[in-house]
């Protein structure tokens, strides 16, 4: 669908692009950087809207420099910025968008209709936009992405200025775009949360630099962390602390604990599990201690979690309730708040500290 080769944008004081290589198939994909990562830029290259400085690109097989009108005719594109005429109602400029699209009338009011339904406006389509919450704006925006039936919608930060229920209705549908429409989605995002549950595929930038790129399964089990839970002694009235620091000790490497703040959470320490010899380690530790073991269990890492550092381990002062476990992500809405925010900042840094993930970057 997309393909990067060494892709370098450079303004007079910043570059926002720097040797960027992707390659990147159907589906919906995330692409996740901090503000100013060059995630913008690099969707008005691939839409032949604005030239790169340096190396090539291509999208649906053409070459942005040389087919931006072409490319445009088979993609869409969701601005980051509320660029809505206020006057006009969401049909009136739907219609317009699909008219601008090469549609024919009959079939641009067919398809405004169609779309305007898919994502969720219905009588008050035919009201001025101006009068639009934020939440109806982001969807009249998807819904002109759409309108033209592309083989690929751009997104550029969809959930932009949503609560935590508009931004599950807005990741809701972004996924239906795909399955109910065949539609590819290059989805952007500076919450790494949001793309875990949406995207097959995540591509990680910062500092116009590519980080990673994989499926989302490979950046959530790449390790597996076992969650240990002990029982205090009277030799050890904290076991779990007296484990950590013999686990830590004997080299283990453990997580954060981004379960604080749950119930219970502060007895629960996030071992990374090397492979079998890990499962000896912690059995051998907790039998040395003379703690009791109340529970071993794998957990898979959630996206947040893989850009942690060891630093955080033992500081435990993880505040982002959301990350690790599944209850933090399907109950209330203001965990996703907590573990967005979470991962927005920290993450970014952590990775680059690692110099980089599978693709060697
Ligand atoms: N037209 C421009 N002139 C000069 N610098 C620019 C221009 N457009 C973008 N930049 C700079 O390039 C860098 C990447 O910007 P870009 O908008 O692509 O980031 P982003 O990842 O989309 O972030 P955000 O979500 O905040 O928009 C930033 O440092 C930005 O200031």
């Amino acid at each position: 669908m997309i393909a990067t080769e060494s892709l370098s944008k450079r303004f007079p004081r910043v570059t926002a692009l720097d040797r960027l290589s992707l390659d990147i198939g159907p589906g919906v994909t995330g692409l996740v950087g901090a503000n100013g990562a060059g995630k913008s830029t690099l969707i008005k290259i691939l839409l032949g809207l604005s030239p790169a400085t340096e190396g090539t690109a291509a999208v649906l097989g053409l070459d942005v420099a040389t087919s931006g009108g072409a490319i445009r005719e088979q993609v869409g594109y969701m601005p980051e910025h509320d660029a809505l005429p206020p006057d006009v109602s969401a049909t009136e400029f739907v219609v317009h968008m699909a008219r601008m699209s090469g549609l024919p009338p009959t079939a641009a009011r067919e398809r405004t209709a169609d779309t305007l339904r898919h994502v969720g406006l219905y009588e008050e389509r035919y009201r001025p936009i101006g009068g639009y919450s934020t939440g109806m704006k982001q969807r009249v925006k998807l819904a002109q992405a759409l309108v033209h039936d592309p083989k690929l919608v751009l997104l550029d930060e969809p959930t932009n200025g949503l609560d935590p229920v508009g931004r599950d209705e807005m990741l809701g549908l972004i996924r239906r775009v795909h399955t109910d429409f065949g539609i590819s989605v290059l989805v952007t995002s500076h919450l790494l949360g949001e793309l875990e549950r949406t995207c097959g595929h995540v591509v990680v930038i910062d500092g116009g630099k590519l980080l990673r790129s994989s499926s989302t399964s490979d950046f959530t089990q790449t390790t597996t962390t076992l969650a240990v839970e002990v029982t205090d002694s009277d030799t050890h009235p904290d076991g779990t602390r007296a484990l950590r620091e013999a686990l830590t000790a004997a080299g283990a490497t453990l997580h954060a604990r981004g379960e604080d703040g749950l119930p219970g959470a502060g007895h629960i320490l996030l071992v990374e599990a090397a492979g079998e010899e890990t499962y000896d380690l912690v059995r051998d530790t907790v039998a040395g201690l003379g703690v009791g073991l109340v529970r071993m269990e794998q957990r898979r890492h959630r996206i947040a979690e893989v850009f942690r550092t060891g630093a955080e381990t033992d500081a435990g002062t993880s505040t982002d309730a959301g990350t690790s476990t599944d209850a933090g992500t399907s109950t209330g809405t203001g965990a996703h708040a907590a573990s967005d925010a979470g991962a927005a900042h920290e993450p970014f840094a952590a990775v680059q500290q690692k110099g980089g993930g599978r693709d060697g970057v």
